[in-house]
């Protein structure tokens, strides 16, 4: 079973600061879980802790029912893969990949025939006589995976694994690395910073910062529910739109006024006894282009940029940039007015003063 639970990691490199504390999660086993989070907020030194490659200031790592600790990063059945590949230049592809098992003494014939299964699912057959110094970043990366592969370990941990490749090559990638998860059956952890792979990814995903976890959720709650406006941008491309909105009580329900556009809050009445003040969070593909103009803010074209077969409209909204995001049907002349409709379902309220959902349980 390859399950794994962190409970309560803290990281301390100097007596001053942690830089990460009181980390908990279970992941489950087969799971794939993404690390998402601004650089130097901990994602690399969780995930060396993890594969047993940096100390643990405090609390406990489980594989399994077993508490890894103690053990060495080679008897805890785990395989990292580095963003920067880490082969041994002097070696061929071939060597590379029967290294690690010839230190944990699996017999030739099991080597070769690891390699092998590894080498087909990879597709790097015809590199294995190669050294890595005559091969291309994407075909580094793809022998620097099939090195974890041949470990059959029971968790791959991945850290921004694709983050020297080209766009295209990470694109093509990222679909191999969710074949890979579906066919080996494994968990995987993955860091990176990048929002579009953690969604497309991620079973769950765990947004840290400062060396904690600011929410772990499925990339629908992440995005459908973000817990603060922290979350709120991170996930988020094109950026979210904010606009200042109060909350107004009628007929014993809570709304929320925007410009005058009055949208049900879905907030408990009680709340109106001390309304906080509000700003509402819209994501650029949560708004259209309506006729009508109720229920709808006026906003005037700036430009366009046109993205495959989506279009984004940026538009002037009193002194405030607006995005939407929208099928690219129609062209939109600059200076054009639009009425933009909001919807409550896809209106995100968030309190300004502590930047939390208001409607979020976390
Ligand atoms: N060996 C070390 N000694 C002291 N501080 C360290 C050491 N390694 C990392 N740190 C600090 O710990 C913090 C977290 O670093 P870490 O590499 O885990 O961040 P990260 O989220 O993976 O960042 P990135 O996305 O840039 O790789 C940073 O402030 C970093 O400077």
């Amino acid at each position: 079973m390859s399950s794994i639970s962190l409970r309560s990691l803290s990281k301390q490199y100097t007596n001053e600061k942690h830089t990460l504390e009181n980390i908990s999660l279970d992941i489950k086993d087969k799971e794939f879980l993404v690390l998402l989070g601004p650089s130097g907020c901990g994602k690399s030194t969780l995930l060396r802790m993890i594969a047993g490659i940096e100390d643990i200031t405090q609390g406990e790592v489980y594989i399994g029912d077993v508490c890894v600790n103690e053990l060495e990063p080679k008897d805890r059945e785990v395989a990292m893969v580095f963003q920067n590949y880490a082969l041994y230049p002097h070696m061929t592809v071939y060597e590379n990949m029967a290294y690690g098992l010839k230190i944990k003494k699996v017999k030739k014939i099991e080597r070769e025939k690891r390699i092998q299964a590894a080498a087909d699912i990879l597709q790097i057959n015809p590199l294995l006589k190669r050294l890595p110094s005559q091969l291309s970043g994407g075909q580094k990366q793809r022998v620097a995976i099939g090195r974890a592969i041949v470990k059959e370990p029971k968790v791959f941990l991945m850290d921004e694994p694709l983050s020297n490749l080209d766009a295209k090559l990470r694109n093509e990638m990222r679909i191999e690395i969710k074949k890979l998860h579906e066919r080996l059956d494994s968990t995987f952890i993955y860091v990176t910073h990048d929002q579009v792979e953690a969604v497309t990814l991620g079973d769950r995903i765990a947004i840290m910062a400062e060396g904690r976890f600011r929410q772990i959720g499925t990339p629908m709650e992440i995005i459908e529910s973000p817990v603060d406006m922290f979350v709120a941008n991170f996930i988020s491309s094109p950026p979210i739109n904010y606009l200042d909105a109060a909350l107004v009580e009628r007929d014993g329900r809570v709304y929320v006024d925007i410009d005058g556009v009055l949208l049900e809050a879905n907030l408990p009445v009680e709340m109106m006894e001390h309304p906080p003040q509000i700003v509402a969070g819209i994501r650029p593909e949560h708004c259209s282009i309506t006729e009508d103009s109720t229920d709808a803010l006026s906003m005037n074209v700036l430009f366009t940029e046109i993205i495959g077969t989506d279009v984004l409209l940026h538009l002037s909204y009193k002194e405030l940039h607006f995005i939407v995001k929208k099928s690219f049907d129609q062209t939109y002349a600059k200076g054009q007015r639009l009425n933009v409709a909001l919807t409550s379902k896809h209106v995100i309220l968030f309190d300004q003063h502590t930047q939390r959902n208001l409607r979020s349980p976390q």
